[in-house]
């Protein structure tokens, strides 16, 4: 069936500037979900019907009936997830899904069971991978692959726009087959991926004012549309946040509302440009009944050799520059976002 001009809009919605997600369906008739479009894995995984009444996570969510689906194709290999904060356990399925009115039959994971943390926070109910085929789990085809193999879009590329504030509609915009010029100003500035086969690419390095410097003699920066903040080595990103008067405590960095003005930007050195947050763009600032609270979207991680150590740019990097993924030319672009 023929899309538009090749170019295929989602929208997505904003939660708190943290989670972006937008509808996909799977079966026939369609069951509908809210999933992530993450590049930092490749898996499609949405809750299942045979999820335990007892977890939480699942039954707050909406679930995959197979037995209501006439496309629904049986598998049942063994799936599981270790995410830094917890875990997905299920199983192979197979059914037609739709996403973007685009629809392929696909093998995807039923979360049977789901861990409480950090599920019961998340108000999407699944999670499809935008990464490379090498990223998946039990070696699945990924969806934008399969997509891809059809030759409906104009160009070999997805876009990801996220708005920076939840009162804005759309909360942000997921385009397969090219860009939309609505949410992006200027030129793109282009930068190859690393050979490895992941959304990531070589960074310059961080520098803070005129003189913090970090990644001083290069490091690998993920473009991660599934991460809410941005994270680096913990040392690198204590030392940050020391410089910017930031104190640790159980739920992340946090500033005293009154500086946030005064805080210097911090600026990323990718492929020949440099790329800079203002406290406008790293500062969630809250309004709570004890008062303001600002926290600091930058979060220290240390990743362990050979994968590390890396910085991860997540939502609140992608909703400052608008992101290109180029399976074409393995490139990602970044513009202005609007
Ligand atoms: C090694 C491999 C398992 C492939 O690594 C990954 O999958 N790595 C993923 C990389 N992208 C972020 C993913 C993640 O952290 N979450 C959890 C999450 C994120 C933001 C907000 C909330 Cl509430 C939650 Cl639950 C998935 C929803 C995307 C992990």
């Amino acid at each position: 069936s023929k899309h538009n001009n090749g170019t295929v809009p989602t929208p997505l919605t904003n939660y708190l500037d943290t989670q972006y997600f937008g509808e996909i369906s799977i079966g026939s008739p369609a069951q509908t979900f809210n999933v992530v479009f993450d590049t930092g894995s490749a898996n499609l995984w949405v809750p299942s019907q045979s999820c335990s009444p007892f977890s939480t996570a699942c039954f707050t969510h909406n679930r995959y009936d197979a037995s209501r689906s006439r496309t629904y194709i049986e598998n049942g290999t063994g799936f599981s997830i270790q995410y830094a904060s917890g875990n997905v356990r299920g199983f192979l399925s197979e059914d037609v899904v739709v996403v973007g009115g685009i629809p392929v039959v696909q093998v995807f994971a039923e979360a049977a069971s789901l861990s409480a943390m950090p599920f019961i926070f998340a108000k999407f109910d699944g999670v499809m991978g935008m990464g490379y085929p090498n990223v998946a789990i039990d070696g699945i085809t990924p969806v934008f692959d399969r997509i891809m193999s059809q030759h409906v879009l104009k160009e070999e590329v997805f876009s990801v726009y996220y708005s920076r504030d939840p009162k804005h509609s759309p909360g942000g915009e997921l385009v397969l087959g090219g860009t939309d010029p609505n949410y992006y100003t200027g030129n793109f500035n282009y930068m190859d991926t690393r050979q490895t086969g992941k959304w990531e690419v070589t960074m310059k390095g961080v520098s803070v004012g005129m003189e913090m410097h970090f990644c001083t003699e290069g490091c690998t920066a993920v473009i991660d549309t599934g991460s809410s903040y941005i994270t680096g080595p913990a040392s690198s990103v204590s030392a940050l946040m020391k410089t910017i008067g930031a104190q640790l405590d159980e739920s992340g960095y946090k500033v005293n509302c009154d500086s946030v003005k005064s805080l210097p930007s911090v600026t990323f050195h990718l492929g020949g440009q440099e790329y800079s947050l203002t406290h406008e763009d790293y500062i969630l600032w809250q309004s709570q009944v004890e008062g303001d609270v600002c926290t600091v979207t930058f979060r220290g991680l240390d990743v362990p050799p050979p994968t590390g150590p890396i910085w991860i740019l997540g939502a609140n990097f992608i909703a400052r520059y608008y992101t290109e993924f180029d399976r074409r030319n393995n490139r990602i672009g970044f513009a202005t976002a609007v």
